[in-house]
């Protein structure tokens, strides 16, 4: 891949502590496993707002698919409904979101509500119009994060030809992604009078956070530091995970992101209370060296991984994973 398009997939913000902390914390984790469970074969099937998934990884929404595989995000979404999960389509894909539902498996779409309302509100129209079963509202980035890797290399904007497809409104102009510091706790009860979608809010990582999103009537949280691309330094989000999961006290599913590169990640993660997993930067590899069956492929293996270590730990559902089975290394 072109170097410059790798360091946009790869990198963080600022020295990329938090980058690096998301895998980090995993490795200062340990399970503790059960035995002579006769947990026999696994069942990995996993329901979430309605939609019954083979898996409970999910697939991020990353940007700019097409810089990766020519295939793009369409390649991705085709991976995904072939590992039988859901993909969270991106608001800076690069291809309209009609085109990826057409993959035909199950869809969110991730949303930066823009300072228009009324462009925001057609947007989130066109999303349900397509087919998307809910709406991940991306809370992190009230400003961009300091990419310094994408600094370096002068990297600010889609080569020609490319552009962010939802972003066209009614003239067809392609409108910039604007991140709103302005954007507060009453644009999500907006947004939850324009849609009978779910509305999940990506990017919580705060107990008290996770308290307001449930006052206000969202559907689900995923606890997300953006993949170390937003604030650098903040904290790991398997480290955040258990707070939110408490505070939240099990009203609305949890779900989480950020260093989930194995089946025991996954595990340590469900077992803290998330209902699910996404996965960001890994798929981009897949579909950047094997488009839509490299993707399938990678989500499989993940799944079978999970499969693999439930077995070894005693666990025969997702729901069996509890937090005493997550011991902090010595
Ligand atoms: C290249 C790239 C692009 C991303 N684009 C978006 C995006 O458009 N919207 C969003 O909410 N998050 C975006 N994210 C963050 C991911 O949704 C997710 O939080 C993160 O990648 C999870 O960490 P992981 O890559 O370690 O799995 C992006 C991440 C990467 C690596
Ligand atoms: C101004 C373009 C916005 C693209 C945002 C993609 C993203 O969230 C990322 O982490 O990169």
């Amino acid at each position: 891949m072109n170097p410059v398009y790798d360091d946009f997939f790869a990198g963080g913000a600022g020295e990329e502590r938090t980058l690096r902390g998301n895998l980090a914390a995993y490795d200062r984790l340990r399970i503790v496993p059960r035995v002579l469970r006769a947990t026999g074969d696994r069942d990995l099937r996993t329901t979430l707002f309605g939609t019954d998934l083979a898996t409970p990884v999910l697939v991020a929404p990353t940007a700019f698919h097409l810089l990766a595989h020519p295939g793009g995000e369409v390649a991705t979404a085709r991976g995904a409904a072939a590992a039988g999960t859901a993909m969270v389509v991106s608001m800076a894909a690069t291809q309209p979101v009609e085109r990826i539902a057409g993959a035909g498996g199950p869809l969110w779409f991730q949303l930066y509500p823009q300072p228009d309302l009324a462009f925001t509100a057609a947007l989130v129209k066109r999303a349900e119009a397509a087919g998307c079963r809910a709406l991940v509202v991306t809370v992190d980035s009230p400003v961009f994060g300091r990419r310094e890797r994408d600094l370096r290399n002068g990297f600010t904007d889609l080569p020609d030809g490319l552009a962010c497809e939802n972003m066209r409104d009614d003239t067809g102009r392609v409108r910039n992604i604007e991140m709103d510091p302005a954007l507060g706790w009453d644009r999500i009860g907006w947004l939850r009078g324009i849609t009978g979608l779910p509305v999940l809010v990506k990017g919580i990582l705060h107990p008290q956070d996770a308290r307001l999103a449930v006052g206000h009537g969202v559907d689900g949280v995923i606890v997300s530091n953006h993949g170390g691309r937003q604030l650098d330094g903040a904290i790991a989000t398997i480290d955040a995970l258990p707070a939110v999961v408490e505070a939240v006290g099990g009203r609305i599913p949890v779900l989480v992101d950020g260093g989930i590169r194995r089946g025991t990640d996954v595990l340590i993660a469900l077992a803290r209370g998330a209902a699910a997993v996404l996965v960001g930067r890994p798929v981009l590899d897949a579909l950047a060296r094997g488009g839509a069956d490299g993707v399938r492929d990678h989500l499989r293996t993940l799944t079978a991984d999970l499969d693999h270590v439930m077995a070894l730990a005693g666990a025969k559902r997702p729901a069996e994973l509890t937090p005493d089975l997550v011991a902090v290394a010595g």
